[in-house]
Formats: C-alpha cells, sequence, structure tokens
C-alpha cells in the first residue's frame, strides 16, 4: 500500500509518558533468499539481523517499555522440521531486550509448520484459562495508567493451524467456499475489490472474541483509558491491499467504533505498510516488512505515547507516523 505518510512528524515538544517497540512479518528461516507468490525479493536469513537491530534500537532508547511483534516470526517457507528451532531463534533475539516484555500474536505463516496448540504457550500468549488448550490468543494489557493495549487473534477463524475436524476450521472451509470461486483457495483470481480478502491465508475474529472485545472497550471506556489494537490482519481498506484484510474487519470495526476508545489499529501482514484514518477518526498503520528489507535496511520501530498522540518513530523503511487523537 503506497499511502504511509513521511516526513510528516511535528517536533516533540515533551518526553513520551512511555514508548513501545514494533516490528512485523520477521519470517525468518535458515534457507536462501527468494520471492513472494508475486516475486518481491524475500531475505529470510538477514530478517534476523533487522530484529537484532530493532531490539538494540529499543535498548537503547530511553523509555521503551515493552515491545510488539505483528506476528509471522517464522515463515512457511522453513522446512517443518526446522521451525519449531528457527522459532526459539527468533524468541531468543527477542529476549534480549531489556526494557520489558514482547508481547506476540499469531500470523499465517507460524500457523503453516506449527499447530496452534504449540504456538501458543511458545509466544508466551497469555490464554485467559490458565492451561493454554482452548486455544485461545487474544488478550489485552494496561501498560500505563489511561492507556490499554488490545491484541486480536486474527486467525480464530481459520483454515490455518486448527486440527482439520475443529469446528473454527471446519467454519474457515466453509466460509471460503461460499466466498472463493478458485481451487486453489490462496488465489483472489475472480474477486473483486475488498472482496479479495476471501483467501486463505486470511482469517477472521470468531463471535467469542467480538463478545470479549465489546466487554474490554466497554470498560476501557468507562476508565477514560486510549486503546491501541494490534492484530496481524489490517482493518481498514485505506491501511492495506484489499488481499491483506481481515475476513471480517467491518464487525471488528463495528464494535472498535460503539465505544469510541479506540486511537489506533496496528498491524502486520501487509509488506509495503501502509497508513490511513477511517471515518470515525481511528488511525490504521499496517507496518512494513522485517522480511522485505535487502541486506543493510530495516523496518522497525518505537511508538512514542503522548496524552494526545502517537508517534510512531520508524527505521529507514518504515516511515514515521504521528496519530493524533
Ligand atoms: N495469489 C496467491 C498468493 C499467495 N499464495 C500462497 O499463499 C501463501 C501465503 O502467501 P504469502 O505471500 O507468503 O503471505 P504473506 O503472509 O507473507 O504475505 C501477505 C500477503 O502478501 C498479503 O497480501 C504462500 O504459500 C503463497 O505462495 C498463492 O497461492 N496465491
Amino acid at each position: 500500500m503506497g499511502s504511509v505518510a513521511t516526513g510528516a512528524v511535528a517536533p516533540r515538544a515533551a518526553e513520551p509518558l512511555f514508548s513501545f517497540g514494533v516490528i512485523a512479518d520477521v519470517q525468518y528461516a535458515d534457507i536462501p533468499d527468494g520471492r513472494s507468490f508475486h516475486g518481491v525479493p524475500r531475505y529470510y536469513r538477514h530478517s534476523l539481523a533487522v530484529l537484532q537491530r530493532a531490539v538494540a534500537r529499543w535498548n537503547a532508547t530511553a523509555g521503551v517499555k515493552f515491545a510488539v511483534s505483528f506476528g509471522d516470526i517464522v515463515d512457511g517457507h522453513c522446512p517443518r522440521d526446522r521451525s519449531l528451532w528457527a522459532a526459539r531463534r527468533v524468541i531468543a533475539e527477542f529476549d534480549k531486550f531489556r526494557g520489558g516484555p514482547t508481547y506476540h500474536m499469531l500470523g499465517n505463516h507460524c500457523l503453516y509448520n506449527l499447530p496452534r496448540s504449540d504456538l501458543v504457550p511458545l509466544l508466551r500468549i497469555p490464554t485467559g484459562d490458565g492451561d493454554g488448550d482452548s486455544g485461545r490468543a487474544y488478550y489485552d494489557f494496561s501498560p500505563f495508567p489511561g492507556f490499554r493495549v488490545v491484541v486480536l487473534d486474527a486467525y480464530d477463524v481459520s483454515a490455518l493451524g486448527w486440527p482439520q475436524d475443529h469446528p473454527a476450521a471446519k467454519a474457515a472451509a466453509a466460509f471460503l467456499m461460499e466466498r472463493n470461486p478458485n481451487e486453489e483457495k490462496n488465489s483472489s483470481d475472480g474477486l473483486a475489490g475488498v472482496d479479495r480478502r476471501f483467501v486463505k491465508y486470511n482469517g477472521a475474529v470468531g463471535e467469542g472474541q467480538l463478545a470479549w472485545l465489546d466487554g474490554v472497550l466497554r470498560g476501557a471506556s468507562a476508565r477514560r483509558e486510549s486503546v491501541v489494537v494490534c492484530s496481524h490482519l489490517p482493518m481498514d481498506p485505506g491501511a492495506a491491499y484489499p488481499e491483506s484484510l481481515m475476513w471480517n474487519y467491518g464487525e471488528v470495526m463495528a464494535v472498535v467504533h460503539r465505544h469510541g476508545c479506540v486511537r489506533a489499529c496496528l498491524a502486520g501482514h501487509d509488506h509495503s505498510g501502509g497508513y490511513s484514518v477511517d471515518s470515525r477518526g481511528v488511525h490504521h498503520r499496517a507496518l512494513e516488512a522485517a522480511l522485505e528489507c535487502p541486506p543493510g535496511t530495516s523496518a522497525f520501530g518505537h511508538v512514542e505515547v503522548y496524552p494526545d498522540r502517537l508517534v510512531l518513530v520508524g527505521s529507514d523503511r518504515m516511515a514515521d507516523t504521528e496519530m493524533r487523537f
């Protein structure tokens, strides 16, 4: 998506309340460089160097209290029998961040080679029920008084990661069968406009998660908190290509807009990045992918949080973006 704001950040007058690190789509694999389905170069080994530079920068920047990885830490091309090792290697790099925890979320690539029942504990995703057996992978936390971060599971309803006979996998298969005419369900051929999102590598937030989100945002509104929603999949057509959008982004945004406390929705998945402000003033920022940085270049950043705005301070391939509330 080519609409990322650059150079739009006003001079900073005061210290931020706190900051957090961001990086998306590391998609590490110990394999030679390759290309996406559409021919875009992908640097599977160099992406680990991008992550290392991100962690070094976060460690050197005052006030970075936590980091968020927007999913896809390991690429689907990683040999299956090396995927657990690769995921652990990436997590070990995140663990060198000394400012606080890294919060993870599920992306399609991790789910290609690792079942979600393994990924949820590996990524230390808080499950809400204490044992991780439910596969639940959405959560929220308050990093600072007056602020809340919500992490969505964009593959709650998905053809990826669940056992084939799981209700979520069956629902996803039926959903795709109804909306995507292609035998290859990763293909958006023949689909028009935002319907091009109805492909197998995307997913949806399920009913239970929608109800949970409604409750979290109701509570946040009552406490007058400002909320940032994080998701692997983007949720506004202005910030991402149609092929990258969450299947039911409209349902999620209806819940978000009902409460008026969400200031920004941050996402990964759309590797070229994008930015928009929706009709209700919510900022949407899809973050540029670490995977597609040619050697020597980077895409990571940190978000400075002020009472009235968020300022994404990006590295070279991640554009700066100011998001005023
Ligand atoms: N037309 C297509 C597009 C993709 N595929 C296959 O689907 C798998 C996932 O694609 P990939 O580009 O690797 O997904 P990412 O999550 O890295 O990127 C996000 C998208 O670009 C968002 O738009 C992979 O196996 C592809 O080969 C396909 O068959 N047909």
